[in-house]
C-alpha cells in the first residue's frame, strides 16, 4: 500500500491555486472470488487546484475509470476522503454527505463519460437528458429548466432548436456535446473527464478537446481528465498524475513528467508516444513480462517484477510516494538517480538500433 502521509499529499508547487478536491487515501476494492478482494484503487491522495487540468494517465485496468467514479460517487469507495471546498466556503468530505448537503455539492462535482454512444440514454429527448442534472438536485419548473438546457446547448455548440430531437440523429462529436452539456448544466466547479475523446474521430477530438479548454477559460472550471493518448495528456494538461495497478507513482508538472520522468514506469509509457520529429525517435522501452493480476500483488514495489532497473530492495520494500523534488512526487526508490537519465538520454537519431533498454548493459550499469 502506498504510504502518504495527509501532510505530503501530493499538491502544486507553492504559489498555487487554491486547493478545491483534496482526496485522501481514497480506495475502492472489488471482490473477485468468495474470500478474495482487490483494490482496484489503492490510497490514492492527491490535492486538484482550482482552475488547474490534471490528467490521470496508465495502461488499462490500472483503475484509472474507478478512482473517477469514485470521486463523483457514481460508484461507492471503500475507504478514503474526497474532501471538497466550494469558492469561497468550507471543506466538507463529499463522500459523507446526505440528502440535501450531497445534492448540492452534486451539483459542484459532475463527470462527462466515454462513450457517447453508450452513456445516453436513446428512449430519452436532449432536453430530457441534458435537464436530468438539474431534476436531480433542484426543484426548477419546466420553463425553468428549458431556458437552462437552451442555454448550456448553444454554449456547447449545439443548436437549441434541437432540445427534442433523439440522440441518434446526432453524429459522435455533437453527441459528446450533449454529454458536456449535461455535465455543465448545474454550472459545476469541478469536470472529471473519463476518456472524454477517446472514441471520437481524430478531426473531432481536436473540436472537443479545444471546446472543453474555451469551456475551463470561461466557467473557471477545474478538470481532472482521465485519458490514456499521451498527446492529448501534453497538450491540455497542468499536472499529470501516473498510475500503475491502483496507485499513483508519479505525479509533477506536465513538463517535467515529459522531459525527465522519475519513475521507471513513466519512462516506459512516454518511450510509447510517438515523436513528431521525423529524425529523432525514442528508443521503445518494453517492460518485462506481463501486468500482473490485480488481485496477485507481489510484496514490494509493485512495478518491481517489470521494471528494469529493480534491485533486491524494490522486491521487498513497497516504495511510497514522495516528494522528491519541489512539486514532484515519485513512488521510486531510485527517483533520484532517474533524473540523471530520463528520456533525453533515451532519444536517438533514425537509423540506430532500437534496442530494448534491458539489452543495454550502460544503462544496466548506472544502477
Ligand atoms: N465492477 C467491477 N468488478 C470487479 N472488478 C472491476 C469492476 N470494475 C472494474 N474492475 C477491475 O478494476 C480494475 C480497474 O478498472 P478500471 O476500469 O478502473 O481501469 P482503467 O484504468 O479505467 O481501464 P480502462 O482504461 O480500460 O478503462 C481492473 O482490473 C478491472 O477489471
Amino acid at each position: 500500500m502506498t504510504a502518504v502521509d495527509a501532510s505530503e499529499s501530493p499538491a502544486a508547487p507553492a504559489g498555487a491555486r487554491s486547493p478545491m478536491l483534496r482526496v485522501e487515501q481514497l480506495t475502492r476494492e472489488f471482490r473477485v472470488a468468495k474470500n478474495l478482494s482487490f483494490p482496484a484503487v489503492d490510497e490514492v491522495s492527491f490535492t486538484l487546484h482550482q482552475g488547474e487540468t490534471l490528467s490521470v494517465v496508465g495502461e488499462s485496468g490500472c483503475g484509472k475509470s474507478t478512482l473517477g467514479r469514485c470521486i463523483v460517487r457514481g460508484i461507492e469507495s471503500s475507504s478514503g476522503e474526497v474532501n471538497y471546498t466550494p469558492p469561497g466556503g468550507e471543506e466538507v468530505d463529499f463522500l459523507k454527505l446526505k440528502g440535501r448537503d450531497f445534492k448540492q455539492v452534486r451539483k459542484d462535482i459532475q463527470m462527462i463519460f466515454q462513450d457517447p454512444f453508450s452513456s445516453l440514454n436513446p428512449r430519452h429527448t436532449v432536453f430530457e437528458i441534458i435537464a436530468e442534472p438539474l431534476r436531480a438536485t433542484t426543484n426548477m419548473s419546466k420553463a425553468e429548466l428549458r431556458g437552462k438546457v437552451r442555454e448550456i446547448m448553444a454554449k456547447v455548440g449545439l443548436d437549441p432548436s434541437h432540445l427534442r430531437r433523439y440522440p441518434h440523429s446526432f453524429s459522435g462529436g455533437q453527441r459528446q456535446r450533449i454529454g458536456i452539456a449535461r455535465a455543465l448544466v448545474t454550472n459545476p466547479q469541478v469536470i472529471v473527464a473519463d476518456e472524454a475523446v477517446s472514441a471520437l474521430d481524430v478531426s473531432i477530438q481536436a473540436q472537443i478537446i479545444n471546446l472543453l479548454r474555451d469551456l475551463q477559460e470561461e466557467l473557471g472550471l477545474t478538470y481532472l481528465f482521465i485519458a490514456h493518448d499521451l498527446s492529448i495528456v501534453e497538450y491540455i494538461s497542468d499536472r499529470v498524475a501516473v498510475m500503475y495497478l491502483g496507485q499513483i507513482v508519479e505525479l509533477a508538472e506536465t513538463s517535467a513528467i515529459f522531459s525527465s520522468p522519475r519513475h521507471p514506469y513513466t519512462e516506459i509509457l512516454l518511450s510509447a508516444v510517438p515523436q513528431p520529429d521525423p529524425d529523432v525517435r525514442r528508443k521503445r522501452i518494453v517492460p518485462k513480462g506481463e501486468v500482473p493480476s490485480p488481485a496477485s500483488r507481489p510484496p514490494g514495489c509493485l512495478f518491481a517484477p517489470r521494471c528494469h532497473y529493480a534491485t533486491e530492495r524494490c522486491h521487498e520494500e513497497r516504495p511510497s510516494l514522495r516528494e522528491v523534488e519541489e512539486g514532484r512526487f515519485s513512488a521510486c526508490h531510485y527517483a533520484e538517480e532517474l533524473s540523471l537519465r530520463g528520456l533525453a538520454q533515451l532519444s536517438v537519431t533514425a537509423g540506430d538500433d532500437d534496442m530494448e533498454a534491458r539489452e543495454d548493459p550502460a544503462r544496466e550499469a548506472e544502477l
